[in-house]
């Protein structure tokens, strides 16, 4: 039986643009008064995790940095999973090799403390090359947002199944809805999984479900299908 709804924010709550979709925001909201919490997972930061948590009213903790951080749904309690481990030696390799390399804006101020965040100038495959070729002990994700590199613990898999221990329930009773190939290792400790209709093949090939519509609506279509599938509506 599915207890929570753990989703994703960016393409799958969103406009592509990242604005919060309203068919969502009225779908999380139907799932809350119906007893099903919701829990954001994200590879945005926790401050940004608990701002949309409380603006959209989810009751379930929170997993930002892509799993590195777990917080009550008013972003407190936090608990780090991971820290920033090799990042620096693998950010000073990558552009001294490809200049072109960024930072993602948000690790300028500090609030990151569990992974680093580029943005898409390079490839996660490049990154991932120079990881395995300096025999660091990190992993690298594209989210379709910007690229995640964090310590292999790190991840929406490792974040949900704490979360859970929160919540007192099982991860196979939790319904994950997402869109990137960062909601892979969420999608293998959950009970329900579906993809949004623009998530890549890697990610829909494991999903039990994909919406017909893409983005915002996709994910108001996901979380009103799993609400239907087990018998809320
Ligand atoms: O932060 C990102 O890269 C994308 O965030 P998401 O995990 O909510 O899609
Ligand atoms: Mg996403």
């Amino acid at each position: 039986m599915i207890k929570a709804i753990s989703t994703d924010i960016d393409g799958t709550i969103t406009y592509p643009d990242r604005r919060l979709h309203e068919e969502a925001l009225k779908a999380i909201r139907l799932a809350e008064s119906l007893g099903v919490k919701v829990m954001l997972v994200t590879g945005n930061t926790a401050g940004f995790a608990m701002g949309a948590s409380i603006l959209i009213g989810t009751s379930g903790p929170i997993i930002a940095e892509d799993g590195g951080v777990i917080a009550d749904s008013k972003g407190d309690n936090r608990v780090y999973l991971g820290d920033m481990g090799e990042t620096a030696i693998l950010w000073s390799e990558l552009k001294k090799r490809y200049p072109q390399a960024e930072m993602s804006y948000t690790m300028k101020y500090g609030e990151r403390k569990a992974g680093l965040v580029l943005r898409r100038t390079v490839t996660v495959e490049v990154v991932r090359a120079i990881i395995e070729e300096l025999g660091l002990n990190l992993v690298a994700v594209d989210s379709g947002f910007a690229i995640h590199v964090k310590q292999p613990w790190v991840n929406k898999g490792t974040g949900i199944k704490r979360a859970c221990e929160i919540l007192g329930i099982k991860p196979s009773e939790v319904a994950h809805i997402g869109d990137g190939e960062n909601d892979l290792d969420a999608f293998s400790v959950v009970g329900y999984r579906v993809a949004v209709a623009q998530a890549p093949e890697s990610l829909k090939a494991k999903a039990d479900y994909i919406t017909k519509k893409p983005y915002g609506e996709g994910g108001a279509e996901g979380i009103l299908h799993i609400l239907e599938k087990f018998g809320y509506i």
